[in-house]
């Protein structure tokens, strides 16, 4: 078996994904345009370095007076010292600006990945690698590629011309062995490793989906005996992304080498040229030297071209993720807010993808404030889509969802966690202690408050049994807890919170019968009245005390009504209650 981390396909790379990265560096293109004008001024110092101390070294061989030499004595001290403050203040320049960029477009793709439960399907490690190398991509983009290839550029131009004072026709040789290196050169380059480097980010992307399955998965993999398959496969694909890396790097080695050379050959046709056009030894002198330095600087081009061609699929993931079409906004315009914390579904469809059959269809419920509803129908129903509706979590396609009178998708980004919360389907514990797990539904409860919701929950004896008590650390993903303690847990911290809206998602999953009664019972005990709430279930019972009953089927409402009335009508609901009433009377009957 090979665990869910298959290998993505490469990316298809998007012509356009630069430019999408490049709009949101618009803001900082004024600190950008900066830090290339300092680069190209620390490479324009270094070159200019290197042509004054050659020039000083020759004439003073000459012993000429020397007053004839303190300009350069002068400007070889200036360009050695502000060569390296250019690159200081670049470098901080640079990064600030990049930084700020990067928190940004991190910021983006975290809310578009959060943001679509549709996606759930991009798992955890593809998402962490896409906010952590896909994002340095677009940070490269910029640091290492844009920057110096601007500078690089603007420095050969201005070092052509340079060499054209002292004489041009060695100015059109440098011109050319120039052109080699900053153009023809990275063409080369991002020619031979484009097709690798397109196939790198997503196998990145894959091994980090391996890594997160290998390790929360191990003991299911080693359950089944998979675990040799599934480290085979792993192994496979860090082999290949191996293979690719070392054939980039041959290339790129490659490459350099032939830069060299071409530095080293258009210094001597420069020399060449220049004492067939009669420039003095001095000026012969200060080409030869200054032209493998200017060459030196165009080629930064061809790193640059190399960063970029590997830069392109992760620039293609970022860019894909932020151009996903949103979900439709809500048609006609956002009602005043009316407070209070009535809730109302009006003919809601929801649809995860295109084309697939909508997971609810045609929905309408009213939740008074106050009012107790229940949900309950076979799995797959549409039953916790439903409730991802309310909390926001999924946008319908069709129809609204309002509370206190204001769709959900209008509401401020803190104010519907304040009135809708509870627990949600596959609620998350924290690594943390039992305190501060619950915490997180009231900061600032205090002991009696906590114990009240435990007590609710049916937990309280269990945390005052430990030696820790209230701080009892309870693992990954509550993992030092049983299933049922976890999902007590999970209850005591919404019954904290108390919203004014309570959705409880299987409150009692992994609880026997009994226990899971008694856990409903207290935990409907201990909402305040006047909070309404809302129960998904699988279970019928405990449902006497509701003021409706909505049973779902494929996404639609197929009965609905209370419970005493819903027992005696045939349908899904009587069938489910008298076979869940022999199956619980059974397993009493075997209890102790
Ligand atoms: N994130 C998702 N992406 C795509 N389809 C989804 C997603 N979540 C749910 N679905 C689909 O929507 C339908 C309704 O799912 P939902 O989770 O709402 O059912 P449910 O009634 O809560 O089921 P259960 O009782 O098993 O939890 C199902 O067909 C499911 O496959």
């Amino acid at each position: 078996m090979e665990p869910s981390g298959a290998p993505e396909p490469p990316a298809p790379t998007r012509p356009d994904a630069e430019r999408v990265v490049l709009r949101l560096a618009r803001p900082y293109l004024g600190r950008l345009l900066g830090a290339g004008l300092l680069a190209a001024a620390t490479e324009f110092a270094g070159l200019a370095l290197m042509a004054t101390a050659t020039w000083l070294l020759m004439s003073a061989a000459g012993r000429p007076p020397l007053d004839r030499l303190t300009v350069a004595i002068v400007a070889v001290r200036a360009l050695a010292v502000g060569r390296g403050v250019f690159r200081y203040t670049e470098r901080l320049a640079g990064h600030d600006a990049v930084l700020r960029m990067v928190t940004d477009v991190r910021a983006r793709v975290f809310a578009a990945l959060a943001a679509r439960r549709e996606g759930a399907d991009r798992r955890t490690g593809d998402a962490l690698s896409r906010l952590v190398s896909d994002v340095e991509a677009a940070q490269d983009l910029l640091l290492r590629v844009l920057v110096p290839g601007a500078a690089a550029a603007l420095v050969s131009l201005l070092a052509v011309g340079g060499a054209a004072l002292v004489s041009p026709p060695a100015a059109g040789v440098l011109a050319v062995g120039l052109l080699v290196a900053g153009v023809a050169l990275p063409a080369l380059a991002t020619r031979l490793t484009r097709r690798a480097a397109d196939e790198v980010a997503p196998l990145r992307g894959a091994l980090a989906v391996d890594a997160v399955d290998l390790t929360h998965g191990a003991a299911d993999l080693a359950a089944f005996g998979a675990t040799d398959a599934a480290l085979t496969a792993a192994e496979g694909r860090a082999g290949r992304l191996a293979r690719l890396e070392r054939r980039l790097a041959a290339v790129g080695f490659a490459v350099d080498a032939t830069g060299v050379l071409v530095g080293g050959l258009t210094a001597a046709a420069v020399v060449v040229v220049a004492l067939r056009a009669g420039v003095s030894g001095v000026l012969v002198g200060v080409l030869a030297v200054g032209t493998p330095a200017a060459v030196e600087v165009a080629l930064a081009l061809v790193a640059a071209a190399r960063q970029r061609t590997q830069l392109r699929a992760g620039l293609a993931r970022v860019a894909d993720l932020l151009t996903e079409p949103a979900a439709p906004e809500p048609v006609g315009a956002p009602e005043p807010v009316s407070g209070g914390h009535d809730v109302r579904f009006e003919d809601v469809t929801v649809r995860y993808r295109a084309g697939a059959a909508p997971a609810l269809a045609g929905f309408d419920l009213d939740l008074p404030a106050g009012r107790r509803v229940a949900v309950v129908g076979p799995s797959g129903a549409g039953k916790s889509t439903l409730a991802a509706a309310l909390t926001g979590a999924v946008r319908p396609a069709a129809g609204r969802v309002t509370v206190g009178g204001v769709p959900v998708s209008a509401q401020p980004g803190d104010g519907l966690p304040r009135i809708v919360g509870g627990l949600l389907a596959e609620a998350y514990v924290f690594h943390a202690t039992v305190r501060e797990n619950l915490l997180l539904g009231r900061p600032d409860a205090g002991e009696a408050d906590l114990a009240a919701a435990t007590r609710a929950a049916g937990l309280l004896d269990w945390v005052r049994d430990q030696p820790d008590g209230w701080d009892t650390v309870v693992g990954e993903q509550g993992g030092q807890l049983s299933g049922g303690q976890r999902q007590r847990l999970a209850l005591a911290r919404a019954l904290l919170a108390a919203p004014p809206v309570l959705v409880l998602d299987e409150p009692t999953e992994g609880l026997d019968p009994a226990a899971a009664d008694a856990v409903l019972d207290s935990a409907l005990a201990a909402t305040p009245a006047g909070h309404s709430v809302l129960l998904i279930s699988h279970r019928l019972s405990g449902l006497a005390g509701f003021d409706e009953i909505l049973v779902l089927e494929g996404g639609r409402v197929v009965q609905r009504g209370r419970h005493e009335e819903l027992v005696t009508r045939p349908g899904w609901y009587r069938e489910q209650w008298l076979r869940q009433e022999a199956a619980e009377r059974g397993y009493l009957a075997l209890a102790p």
